[in-house]
């Protein structure tokens, strides 16, 4: 049975966001949609606020910085930063009403002007139009409202911490699973089926409980990530490298800065979400530049990247200026590097190669005949 239009929610840390966040509302949507079980108009994430205290849990500017890059593709996921701009640590049953109640709001044509909060859907205010058959039997048959239901999107170990003492109130899971429901995505070590069939609550609600099975695992979590960090080892194809970079550029985690050259160069364009067109490096030496051309190279062999800097003609100092000299200019990344000094011998326009480390970086020309700085 449909139970109409529905956002998924997803509450925790995002210290750090992982692939398996993500993945998280895309099989839970598809589970939903497919057997027609309601139309998914929206996802949000809602990370906690810091008073929440959670070991590791790093400021939440940082949080939302890393999910913001993590979730620049989705089309569908929006970052909900309420929580976080409360005066404490909210309970997840007002989370959840607050952003049904503001959704709600927003639907309503009397409120059809008002500036709509930046992590409502888009699809939210165009719910009408896509509407599917589905939902429009079950509002014939008086089933489900026009409403949007936000329901809490969860991994198992969630579902399993409402039977830590203490935790969560009896009033507040009523409230959860009775008016708003769960979507559960089932992780390793845990048996989600068993533990709602052992709470008499859970099973009384069971109709609102939607388990979906996870074929494609993927143990990956925050913790994993912290630890791999913490020991100086690659946490690469974990999640975004864009969250990665952050974090080092951050020193968040106890991480230390990589040495390789293209991690200095996803240091930097992690800085920029804007098109190349908008960022204006700020440079000591902003007047006289010539064009030169720098080729990135991964191995000494392979041209990986071109990309183009600004010289400045009465100094060794190289530094983009604007990057509207970027090439190949298709490319819709920004691209850009930053090298402190070059060697006087440097002819402008020949490919060099760039060697960094954490205190120096050194320019090479073409022969290899370049000076270590
Ligand atoms: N691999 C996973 N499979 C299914 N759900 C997951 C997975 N990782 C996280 N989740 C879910 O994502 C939500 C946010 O969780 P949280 O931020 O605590 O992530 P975490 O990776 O489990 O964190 P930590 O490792 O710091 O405890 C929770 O509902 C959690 O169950
Ligand atoms: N009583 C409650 O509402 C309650 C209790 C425990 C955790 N939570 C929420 O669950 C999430 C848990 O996140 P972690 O798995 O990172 O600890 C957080 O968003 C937290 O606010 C809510």
């Amino acid at each position: 049975m449909s139970q109409g239009k529905i956002v998924l929610m997803a509450c925790g840390s995002f210290s750090p966001p992982t692939y398996m966040h993500l993945r998280m509302f895309e099989i839970a949507r598809d589970y939903m949609q497919s057997l027609g079980m309601g139309t998914v108009v929206g996802g949000i994430v809602s990370p906690v606020h810091d008073a929440y205290g959670k070991k590791d849990l790093v400021a939440s500017h940082h949080r939302i910085s890393m999910l913001k890059l993590a979730l620049r593709s989705s089309g569908w996921i929006k970052i909900s930063e309420w929580e976080t701009q409360q005066s404490g640590w909210t309970r997840t049953k007002l989370s959840l009403q607050y952003h049904q109640d503001t959704i709600n709001c927003h639907m309503s044509p009397l409120n059809i002007n008002t500036e709509s909060p930046s992590w409502l859907p888009d699809d939210v205010l165009n719910v009408n139009s896509i509407d599917e058959q589905n939902n429009l039997n079950e509002k014939l048959n008086g089933n489900v409202g026009e409403g949007v239901t936000v329901k809490l999107l969860c991994g198992a170990d969630l579902l399993e911490s409402f039977a830590k003492p203490g935790l969560w109130s009896d009033e507040d899971l009523e409230t959860i699973v009775g008016r708003h429901g769960l979507v559960v995505v089932t992780r390793a070590g845990s048996d989600p089926g068993r533990f709602i069939y052992e709470s008499d609550m859970l099973y009384k609600y069971r109709k609102n409980v939607t388990l979906v099975t996870n074929y494609i695992a993927n143990e990956v979590s925050s913790t994993v990530i912290r630890r791999l960090l913490q020991r100086g080892e690659s946490a690469k194809y974990l999640t975004d490298d864009a969250v990665l970079a952050y974090i080092r550029q951050n020193r968040l985690y106890g991480s230390v800065p990589c040495v390789t050259e293209y991690n200095l160069l996803n240091d930097i364009l992690a800085n920029y979400e804007k098109s190349p067109q908008d960022v204006i490096m700020t440079s000591p030496e902003e007047t006289s530049f010539k064009n030169i051309l720098i080729s990135i190279r991964d191995k000494p062999s392979i041209v990986d990247e071109t990309i183009t800097v600004k010289r400045a003609k009465k100094s060794n100092f190289l530094m983009p200026n604007h990057t509207d000299t970027i090439s190949p200019t298709l490319d819709p990344k920004p691209k850009m590097a930053y090298i402190d000094k070059v060697p006087s011998t440097y002819v402008p326009g020949k490919a060099v190669k760039i060697v960094s480390d954490v205190k120096q970086h050194a320019i090479k020309d073409e022969k290899g005949g370049g000076c270590a700085l």
